[in-house]
């Protein structure tokens, strides 16, 4: 084994990404964690992180800091590697102040994924204010973007929705094989998907299966981007805690036979976080708490219907940014990952 030993810090350690990245860090051979943070106003500020997630235990026996002015000092000597697991506009207004100290950034959020700045204004509802960050940010979707994950200074880790969806879609757009027509992407998740903060969408008594932000997601345009191909995505909140399903209606180009299909997944063969079920479909219950993405594909005619199913906390937020974090190290990108399951 290589001898890397990175210090990381991770700012949102509190939320429910932040935490389960924590946890990562402290069992991976080659991290170490330097540092946990809330914001400054943070109710959780000076608590450890096992007060809240008492399943974790002493392993993660560490204060949750208030980002004061002090804090980020103690960042700029100590830590090599900085997690946001942010909010966007969080996200969007600390990553320079870490990139400006030469630290590489980590960033969960969807604040640096899009390349143009009026998607920015039409899905998130705020104008771009570092465009010269958002050009330099490369995309962390493990897999697909090993080579620029590795030499980059700021990356933005894929979003949950768009990890399962780019898994699944990619092989086919490789090997050539959709039609013209709009990709239909309909997605569930868990409610975990929408972070630890209370809200009344997300209240116990409240939620039901049912869809949301129809045609104005902002993971549409993720997608769309990443794939390079037109598609209509359709979230939905499901009555459970962890998970993401989705089922992908998609229209191949005509002639294209099943063995083509199955051909066009070998690309993802040897990678080992996918997991391809071939006419097997996954379920939730396959993947969560793992971090693996599952695969499965069935044909009729010129219709095809692919199954993915991910973990949103770890494939779709801190097991991808692990992966990216391993790469920026040239380690496996599965290192701390695959062993624990
Ligand atoms: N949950 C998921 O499945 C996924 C989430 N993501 C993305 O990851 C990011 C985090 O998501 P999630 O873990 O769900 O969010 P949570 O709401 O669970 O956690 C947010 C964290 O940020 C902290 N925080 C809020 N404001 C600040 C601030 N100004 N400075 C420092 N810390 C702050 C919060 O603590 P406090 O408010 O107490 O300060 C908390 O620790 C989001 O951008 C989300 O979109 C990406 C993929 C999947
Ligand atoms: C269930 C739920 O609310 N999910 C969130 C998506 C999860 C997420 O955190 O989005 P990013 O991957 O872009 O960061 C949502 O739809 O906004």
């Amino acid at each position: 084994m290589m001898n890397v030993n990175k210090k990381v810090v991770i700012v949102g350690a509190s939320g429910y990404s932040g935490a389960e990245l924590a946890s990562l860090i402290a069992k991976h051979p080659n991290f170490s964690l330097s540092g946990c943070y809330v914001s400054e106003q943070s109710l959780d500020k000076n608590k450890s992180l096992s007060q809240l997630y008492p399943e974790h235990g002493v392993l993660l026996d560490t204060p949750l800091l208030p980002l004061t002015e002090h804090a980020f000092l103690d960042i700029n000597e100590q830590a090599d590697f900085v997690c946001l697991c942010t909010d966007h506009q969080v996200s969007v207004e600390l990553a320079p102040k870490f990139l400006a100290m030469g630290k590489k950034v980590f960033d969960l959020s969807g604040g640096y994924r899009l390349a143009s700045s009026a998607d920015y204004e039409q899905y998130y509802g705020f104008s771009h204010p570092y465009p010269h960050w958002l050009e330099q940010a490369e995309y962390g979707l493990a897999e697909w973007n090993a080579q620029a994950i590795s030499q980059a200074q700021l990356v933005a880790v894929a979003g949950c929705y768009p990890t399962a969806a780019l898994n699944a879609l990619k092989p086919l757009k490789q090997a050539d094989l959709l039609a013209d027509q709009q990709v239909i992407i309909n997605a569930v998740s868990g409610v975990t998907g929408a972070g630890r903060k209370a809200s009344l969408n997300t209240h116990f008594c409240e939620v039901s299966l049912a869809p949301y932000g129809l045609f104005k997601h902002r993971h549409t345009p993720e997608i769309s981007q990443y794939l390079g191909h037109d598609v209509l995505f359709t979230p939905h909140l499901g009555n459970f805690a962890r998970g993401i399903l989705e089922t992908i209606y998609i229209q191949l180009k005509p002639e294209v036979t099943p063995p083509q299909v199955d051909e066009a997944y070998q690309v993802l063969a040897d990678e080992p976080l996918i997991r391809l079920k071939g006419a097997q479909l996954p379920s939730i219950k396959s993947v969560a708490g793992q971090p693996f993405v599952d695969i499965g594909w069935q044909q009729q005619g010129q219709q095809l219907i692919v199954v993915v199913a991910i973990d949103n906390l770890l494939k779709g937020a801190a097991g991808q940014a692990l992966q990216c974090m391993n790469l920026a190290c040239a380690l496996n990108s599965e290192q701390g990952l695959k062993g624990a399951w």
